[in-house]
């Protein structure tokens, strides 16, 4: 195949728990293709003092007083904070500055907490490359009161490139210690991106695209240039995979996106259930409720494009559910809060360690939404979990709701 001769720089914005795994598993893929990619991996750091454990073996080098992040994890190769443990391949670079991070690459990595996504674009909007292709990793949607966004979609209309999204049964701690899994990439190759291969006229557009509503999209995307190697499943898929990291590419970013969102709510329910005190058969009663009610809203509010067969088969549907319900953060620190009975805020606060937990936030955006379109009546446990984080339900409450 002939190769033009750029290679893909990489970008991964964002260094939590996830965007730091990310980080270490596409780095580890650019050293085993630099035919097709940069070696080095740029990683955005929201900087921070870190101050290092005592029991850390890098204790001795960089001493008790507190230091910035960036510079932990450029000399030591570790994410003393939000991966501790785990070693980075050195061609993983920790950059302080969004704008200088983002420069000249053409495969961004979106991977932080959906709360700071407004801002974090509004930063890098206009220091991109014109022709960038986006991957997010980020669970979430965007909502106003009459609209709800997938963080893919939202990501490429602000800036002006096409972003797919990645979502599957990732537990990061997992997957940063090389234990099996599975990930779903949904990705709609730009047609103009795979014409670097086979010669096309340079400046032919990037392409058509449609959007997850089934419109034409409003993007006007900027082609790939000759000179890049193309950038479709094939490239993503050699990026994204490692020999613990089962990829599968897909089309559909509805199923993708939304299975990754919503099934954050359902953690916390299953959490609440659990730490009422409740067992399996509750919470698998509450998993089966929120399946159905992420198909509903998909039919709902995506009714031209989500293929419901992503959500059955795929690990960013069903396997992501399972996960999320028995061994994810959102699960263990809600059922952690009814414990202890305090809220799941005052947890995050508490014992995260600056983590997140996305399905507060989700639980939030989308009841507001639903009560704002007037579509309450089919999402009773979407509810439920708001008004379970407001203190106006009672968990011992969620069974009537689900009586005829
Ligand atoms: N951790 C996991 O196992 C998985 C997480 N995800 C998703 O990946 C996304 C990112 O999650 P994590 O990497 O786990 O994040 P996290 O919860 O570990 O991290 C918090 C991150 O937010 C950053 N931050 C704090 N304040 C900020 C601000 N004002 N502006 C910008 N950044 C700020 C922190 O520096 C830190 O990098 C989320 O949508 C999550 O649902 C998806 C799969 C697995
Ligand atoms: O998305 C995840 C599992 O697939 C991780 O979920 P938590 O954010 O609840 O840890």
């Amino acid at each position: 195949m002939a190769r033009g001769h750029r290679t893909h720089k990489v970008t991964v914005i964002g260094s939590g728990n996830w965007g730091t795994t990310v980080a270490k598993l596409v780095a580890e893929s650019t050293r085993e293709h630099p035919d097709v990619f940069e070696e080095d991996v740029q990683m955005w750091v929201y900087e921070e003092n870190v101050t290092i454990a005592k029991d850390s073996p890098h204790y001795a080098a960089v001493g008790d007083q507190p230091q910035k992040l960036t510079s932990i994890i450029n000399t030591c190769h570790e994410n003393a904070k939000y991966l501790p443990g785990i070693k980075l391949p050195s061609n993983v670079v920790a950059n302080p500055s969004i704008q200088d991070a983002v420069k000249d690459s053409s495969i961004l990595i979106f991977n932080f907490p959906h709360e700071f996504i407004a801002n974090i674009l509004k930063q890098i909007k206009g220091h991109i490359l014109p022709y960038a292709r986006g991957i997010s990793c980020i669970k979430g949607v965007t909502v106003t009161d009459h609209n709800v966004e997938l963080i893919c979609e939202y990501i490429g209309e602000t800036l002006g490139i096409y972003c797919g999204a990645l979502s599957g049964a990732n537990i990061a701690s997992e997957i940063a210690n090389e234990e099996w899994c599975e990930t779903t990439i949904a990705y709609n190759t730009p047609p103009g991106d795979l014409r670097a291969s086979n010669g096309a006229a340079p400046n032919d557009n990037g392409g058509e695209h449609k959007d997850s509503h089934g419109q034409i999209s409003k993007i006007k995307l900027t082609p790939l240039p000759q000179n890049y190697p193309p950038l479709g499943h094939e490239e993503f898929y050699k990026l994204f995979s490692r020999p613990y990291f089962t990829v599968s590419m897909v089309s559909d970013v509805v199923g993708v996106s939304l299975g990754g969102a919503l099934k954050n709510i359902v953690a916390i329910a299953c959490g609440f259930v659990e730490g009422h005190g409740w067992n399996m058969t509750a919470k698998t009663a509450v998993m089966r409720r929120g399946m159905l009610e992420i198909i509903a809203f998909a039919r709902e509010f995506f009714p031209e494009t989500i293929e419901e067969k992503t959500l059955w088969e795929e690990s960013a549907g069903w396997g992501d559910m399972i996960v999320s319900c028995t061994a994810a953060r959102n699960w263990r620190y809600s059922k952690m809060a009814v414990e202890r009975g305090v809220t799941v805020q005052e947890i995050e606060r508490t014992e995260l360690n600056g983590q997140k937990l996305q399905g507060i936030s989700t639980s939030r955006e989308v009841s507001s939404f639903l009560r704002a379109r007037g579509a309450e009546q089919n999402y009773p446990l979407f509810l439920a979990v708001d008004g379970i984080l407001d203190g106006k339900v009672k968990v011992e409450d969620i069974p009537k709701l689900f009586r005829k």
